[in-house]
């Protein structure tokens, strides 16, 4: 497993040198520090350390491996069984609530997430915590779903919707109250070649980090680090194509292309 805690983009070696574009002292983003994950019957089914300030991270690896065990790390939807996890400093055993008004998460099937006859009522759901007059929170609301070009889908059920629309319904509840790093588990699985396209440029577009994880190798590609796991370790943590190499050897597929 890679113990090293910052990454250099440029650098073709893993796990070894302190990342060049990251000034002394400045606060790290997400940092996993000896951060284990331990299930009944005591088995460790993730073991990890790494400090992420790149602005997109891919997280890629065999079904079972632990990326999306890692990907709940980040927001305290997981905390761990011994070591840590921080955002900004924060500790996610310590600080949960903090920690979940920084980190917005998205899982894969939008369903899980979407709480609310329509996407509306889900994006005003999400803006209860700015504890707004109403009439303002439907305003915002508003705003948000014209942002993300869905207010004609708003009144919808969520039934309704195909699984594209209802993926960006979901960011945009979880990004309508602004969280500075969105964790993405698998976003466009569920997606086809369209709404796939979609939902990849929408997440190339936002100001904040976003960290996800993805078995799709092309969107792997576009992220500015990519993190390989396996067998509950991170096995390898570098630039996204030598990642996708790594794993292709890994798995015993072709080493060359996406
Ligand atoms: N609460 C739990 N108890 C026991 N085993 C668990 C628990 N949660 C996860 N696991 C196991 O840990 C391993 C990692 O699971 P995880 O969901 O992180 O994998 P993943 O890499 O995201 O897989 P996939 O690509 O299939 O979504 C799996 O073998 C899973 O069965």
């Amino acid at each position: 497993m890679c113990s090293r805690t910052s990454w250099p983009r440029s650098s073709p070696s893993r796990c070894t040198a302190p990342s060049p574009g990251s000034s002394p002292g400045a606060l790290p983003v997400i940092e996993f520090a000896g951060a284990k994950v331990r299930v009944e019957g005591g088995r460790t089914i993730l073991d990890a350390t790494a400090t992420l300030r790149e602005r997109r991270v891919s997280v890629i690896g065999a079904n079972g491996s632990g990326k999306s065990t890692l990907l709940r790390l980040i927001n305290g939807l997981l905390v761990p069984s011994a070591g840590s996890v921080s955002v900004f400093g924060r500790d996610t055993r310590t600080a949960g609530r903090a920690v979940r008004r920084a980190v917005g998460f998205v899982f894969t099937d939008p369903l899980s997430q979407l709480v609310m006859p329509t996407g509306r009522e889900d994006v005003e759901l999400s803006l209860r915590t700015r504890k707004l007059p109403p009439a303002e929170r439907r305003r915002q609301a508003g705003d948000v779903l014209r942002r993300f070009g869905v207010d004609h889908l708003a009144d919808r059920s969520i039934y309704d919707l195909s699984g594209g629309e209802r993926q960006i319904l979901a960011l945009a509840v979880v990004l309508a109250v602004e969280p500075r790093i969105l964790v993405a588990d698998e976003p466009t699985t569920l997606l086809d070649l369209r709404n796939d396209a979609r939902v990849r440029a929408l997440i190339a577009g936002l100001e904040q980090q976003v960290v996800f994880t993805t078995h799709n190798l092309d969107f792997a590609l576009e992220a500015d680090r990519t993190l390989v796991v396996d067998a509950g370790a991170v096995v390898f943590d570098g630039a996204p194509a030598d990642a996708v190499a790594h794993y292709r050897a890994l798995v015993g597929g072709p080493v060359h292309g996406p």
